[in-house]
């Protein structure tokens, strides 16, 4: 019999996911100057909040999207709210004031649909996986395609077995 292989793990802590972001931040304050910020949810709120302290912007959004519906199984994209159009029209429209958030990009499915709603907007993510870093104007730490990464908003403490009783 054969089993699927099994992603990578890449869990990540509170302590740094806070160090990325504020990374992501340091790459970007160096970039331009943006009027708003929307972040997609709802993976995107965190970094938002932590970029938006970072780099003194008051204005945040949201749009809404789903698509892993079921753990680790891209489904039917859903976008649940769209982006207030008023924001979209900062700075000379399309989105040229806005920087646009997320967590992490995978397949680049989400980025594109966003994109579309605003083309001149920078799009930074903290994580990105190979097929959809072309959609992603700055991040942090590019991971492998086969690598699933475990938010701390997703993970609690559990107890390890020891190594010699067949802990990792
Ligand atoms: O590049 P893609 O293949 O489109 O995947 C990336 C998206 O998937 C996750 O969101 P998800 O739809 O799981 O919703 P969530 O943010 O509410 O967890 C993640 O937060 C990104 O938004
Ligand atoms: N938590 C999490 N959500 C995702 N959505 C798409 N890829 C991923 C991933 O690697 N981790
Ligand atoms: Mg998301």
């Amino acid at each position: 019999m054969t089993t699927a292989p099994q992603p990578k793990m890449f869990p990540v802590s509170w302590d740094q996911f806070h160090r990325d972001a504020r990374a992501l931040a340091w790459r970007l304050s160096g970039q331009g100057h943006w009027d708003a910020i929307v972040a997609i949810t709802r993976g995107g709120l965190v970094p938002a909040a932590i970029a938006a302290r970072e780099l003194d912007i008051r204005i945040i959004e949201t749009v809404c999207v789903a698509s892993y519906h079921d753990y680790k199984n891209q489904g039917e994209l859903a976008v649940l709210k769209t982006v207030a159009p008023h924001l979209v029209e900062l700075a000379g429209g399309d989105g040229a004031g806005v920087l646009i958030i997320d967590d992490l990009v995978d397949t680049g499915k989400t980025a594109r649909v966003v994109r579309e709603m605003m083309p001149k907007a920078h799009f930074a993510t903290v994580y990105a996986k190979p097929q959809g870093r072309p959609m992603v104007d700055t991040f942090v730490t590019e991971v492998s395609q086969d690598t699933w990464i475990y938010f701390p908003w997703d993970m609690g403490l559990t107890f390890q077995p020891p190594i010699r009783e067949g802990g990792a």
